[in-house]
């Protein structure tokens, strides 16, 4: 494309939540059911002009929310087929370098791809800005007031006035909404329609590729890959990828790293399998999400789980088969009602209540067998609690569980979220508080996001002009 026609773009990705299949879907013989969140995060990538014969290879990328969160990157060429490397600048000798890297391995990964659409043709420079929805951190935040001298409206991002890395997360996915929606934004900035198209299935998949070779390459480590299966296209029955898929590329900028990635983004090998009818939300639910402010580190319990199974694989099978037909139950129950309707009534959600009890009971036998606190003591008197409120139908842990957010699901009123948000506010006071294990969780509070079926999107890049700065 011209640089003329570079035009300014904005896209957004979900959060996501893990309702069922947390350790199974790391093996392809299972799958997992995933809803996405309507906390989303957005980027809005725009040209830098620059006078004619002036070269500039500079991309610029900010995240405004937060206090000099500005990282900026130069670009090259590299020799042999190496793609694009990306270079992360000072902006003066003495500043200490901040990296991101995940927007440092995106950029990587998503200009190298773009370089093989248009070979020989430069890159040329831009300015991003990352804007992201307050609820992926517990950081209270000030709504910026309205820009007098427009009548764009008021955005609903808030300014945190602290560091990224102070910054409290919820968990509700930020990394990978971030490299899915940045990549898009990237692709649909420098390609045209009929090379990228958002709307697209074929824009999906290739979307889908790029932003897990990216997300896996910039946490160092390959997860099922549900998170960015989420939030490329929202709320789903997530079957993985073949790990091996990724071991096939080079790393970045070494011989051959260009044509290899484009090949395997847009080859067939991906097994991927993504159910979109196959999780639906019944109308008259919703998803709560409950922050517990406590923490657990994901790697380790997923390290611990995967070695307990490899001992004791009859037990570990059985009980994953048993999870799996419960984790399969759940998702037709909650389909059936959508498609189907409810009858009226009390019993109407018996089933989808008997469901959840049965897969927590299969997820405490996991974490007794184990020994991995996957739905801990003091989370199953949090989760008995919330289950017995009326109108709440049940919830679990999610994902990886321990001393995290849980999800709940329930009937969609005030009446129902009132309750729920009195029996929290007592919680800490009334709650468990430890057991063997000496971990005490602290105040639990309600997250603002619902569940979220649609995937990433394009946004009006008009909407961000009051958190641009050129
Ligand atoms: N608003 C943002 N702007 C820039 N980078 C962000 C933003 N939010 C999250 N990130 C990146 O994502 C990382 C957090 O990812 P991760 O630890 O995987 O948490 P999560 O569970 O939310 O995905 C941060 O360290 C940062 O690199
Ligand atoms: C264990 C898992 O199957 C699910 C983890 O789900 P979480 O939602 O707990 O994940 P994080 O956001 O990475 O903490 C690991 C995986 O599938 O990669």
């Amino acid at each position: 494309m011209a640089d003329s026609d570079l035009t300014s773009q904005a896209t957004s990705a979900p959060g996501k939540v893990f309702l069922a299949g947390g350790y199974l879907v790391l093996d392809r013989a299972y799958t997992a059911l995933v809803f996405g969140l309507d906390a989303r995060i957005h980027v809005h990538i725009e040209p830098i002009r620059i006078e004619s014969g002036v070269t500039l290879s500079e991309i610029i990328v900010r995240s405004p929310q937060f206090r000099g969160a500005v990282w900026e990157y130069g670009y090259r060429l590299v020799e042999r087929d190496g793609g694009i490397g990306v270079t992360q600048l000072r902006a003066s000798h003495d500043d200490r370098i901040d990296r991101n890297p995940f927007i440092e391995t995106t950029l990587t990964y998503a200009l190298t791809y773009i370089s093989t659409l248009h070979p020989g043709t430069p890159i040329s420079p831009s300015n991003i800005s990352i804007l992201a929805s307050s609820a992926y951190y517990s950081t209270p935040g000030t709504a910026v007031p309205l820009m007098s001298s427009t009548t764009t409206p008021s955005t609903p991002f808030l300014n945190f006035d602290v560091p990224l890395s102070a910054a409290h997360k919820t968990g509700l996915g930020s990394s990978a909404a971030l490299v899915t929606s940045f990549t898009a934004a990237l692709l649909s900035h420098y390609l045209s329609k009929e090379e990228f198209d958002l709307d697209s299935e074929d824009g999906l998949r290739v979307l889908h590729n790029l932003a897990q070779a990216a997300h896996c390459a910039a946490q160092g480590k390959v997860g099922s890959g549900f998170d960015i299966a989420s939030a490329v296209y929202g709320s789903c029955l997530y079957r993985r990828f073949s790990p091996s898929l990724l071991s096939s590329i080079p790393e970045p900028c070494k011989p051959s790293f260009a044509p290899k990635l484009r090949s395997l983004i847009e080859g067939d090998t991906w097994d991927t399998e993504i159910r979109k009818a196959a999780v639906q939300m019944p109308a008259g639910l919703r998803l709560v999400m409950c922050d517990v402010d406590c923490g657990s580190e994901t790697p380790g319990m997923v390290k611990q789980v995967l070695k307990w199974r490899e001992e004791n694989s009859e037990e570990a099978n059985k009980i994953w088969a048993e999870l799996q037909v419960g984790n399969d139950a759940l998702a037709a129950e909650l389909t059936r009602l959508a498609t189907e309707g409810t009858a009226s009534g009390d019993g109407k959600y018996a089933k989808l209540r008997e469901l959840f009890q049965g897969n927590r009971q299969l997820i405490r036998q996991m974490s007794a067998a184990s020994g991995v606190p996957i739905e801990p003591p003091q989370q199953t008197a949090l989760l008995d609690a919330c289950s017995n409120v009326p109108g709440v139908i049940g919830g679990v842990v999610p994902g990886a569980g321990g001393y995290d957010a849980i999800v709940v699901l329930l009937e969609d009123n005030d009446e129902v979220i009132t309750d729920l948000k009195k029996l929290l506010d007592g919680w800490k006071v009334e709650g468990e508080t430890g057991d063997d294990d000496g971990v005490q969780i602290g105040k639990v509070g309600i997250i603002g996001v619902r569940e979220e079926m649609v995937g990433v999107k394009r946004e009006d890049p008009e909407a961000y002009k009051q958190w641009v700065t050129s």
